[in-house]
């Protein structure tokens, strides 16, 4: 059985060993150090409300803050790095003045099934080459979970040419009190496309961050995979069947910087707990350990 402390204990050991893997520097998120925050607009497709009676999926605009993140914990990491588990986090803002939080990544899967499992991949990672190596063996679900996430196409050709995954599910409830478990994708309606080989040597080591602002308005659709009955809903480390559904719940449109947020103090967070009514999480062990990992993050970053 484990407690709020014991929790915590997990989490901290979590962050210092992905502060290791991960190039942390203190002052900066422990991952996903570098970013750019921009705003823009949510508008949910007449689809999305027969789903989920959430406020932003009913069809009328909604005001959204968006932060891209490179995945390593060095805010001046090139953004040519390759297997980087970039991100893209979303905040939306609700008619009632609250707001609900959606943080996805580029990589297909997680590595780990469980906090404890991604904590000896890390551990195993942070003490070099040989320990991985036999962690992997003894762990062939995480290495092939690692070989799915290899295969990704990385560097991306711009923020508008990646897409993000939620990797861990929640459970949809709509205005009749029906739930349908899903797991969140954001595709980029422009495709997905890598930046040639033969640039990324050259590539300016700013050239995600600056490029969107040239880009923009950059547009990704919210897509939902929908989980069928005996599908696992608690292992992110696990795609489901590649046949299952997906439905399209609207589109994120980035149309310029954010003006306001991370200035004068203020402390931006992505919370994937932090979901409005009509959006539920699953019981997915990493979902409901992420606050206390991004608090940590925060207390060692402020
Ligand atoms: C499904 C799995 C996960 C996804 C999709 C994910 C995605 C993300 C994204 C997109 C961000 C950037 C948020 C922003 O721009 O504000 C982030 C932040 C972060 N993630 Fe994760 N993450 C996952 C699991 C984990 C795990 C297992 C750890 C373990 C240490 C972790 C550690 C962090 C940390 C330390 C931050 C910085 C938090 C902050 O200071 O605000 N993440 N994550």
């Amino acid at each position: 059985m484990t407690g709020v402390q014991d929790d915590t204990e997990l989490a901290r050991e979590l962050i210092d060993a992905v502060a290791v893997v991960m190039g942390s520097v203190p002052g900066h998120r422990v991952t996903h150090a570098k970013g750019i925050v921009l705003r823009g607009t949510f508008t949910a497709t007449p689809r999305a409300r027969e789903l989920t009676r959430a406020a932003h999926m009913q069809g009328d605009p909604v005001p959204v803050t968006v932060r891209f993140s490179n995945g390593a914990g060095d805010p001046r990491c090139p953004d040519a790095a390759q297997n980087d588990p970039r991100g893209m986090a979303v905040k939306f803002a609700l008619p009632d003045g609250s707001e609900t939080d959606l943080v996805c990544q580029s990589w297909p899967v997680f590595p780990a099934g469980t906090p404890r499992a991604f904590l000896g991949l890390m551990r195993a990672q942070g003490a070099g080459p040989e320990a991985t190596e036999s962690f992997l063996a003894e762990n062939p679900d995480i290495a092939e979970a690692l070989e799915a996430i290899a295969a990704l196409g990385d560097p991306p050709l711009a923020w508008g040419a990646m897409a993000f995954n939620s990797l861990v599910a929640y459970r949809l409830v709509n205005a009749d009190g029906v739930g349908r478990y899903v797991r969140f994708r954001l595709e980029p309606e422009a495709g997905v496309a890598s930046l040639p080989p033969e640039q990324q040597g050259s590539a300016d080591d700013d050239y995600l961050m600056t490029g969107v602002l040239e880009q923009v308005p950059v547009r990704h659709r919210l897509l939902a995979q929908l989980a069928e009955d005996g599908d696992q809903t608690t292992d992110a480390s696990k795609a489901w069947p590649a046949e299952r559904e997906w439905v399209d719940l609207g589109v994120v449109e980035v149309t310029g910087p954010d003006t306001e947020r991370e200035r004068d103090g203020d402390v931006l967070v992505n919370d994937p707990m932090r979901v409005t009514d009509g959006i539920e999480p699953s019981d997915d062990p990493i979902l409901h350990l992420r606050p206390l990992l991004y608090a940590e993050s925060v207390r060692r970053r402020t």
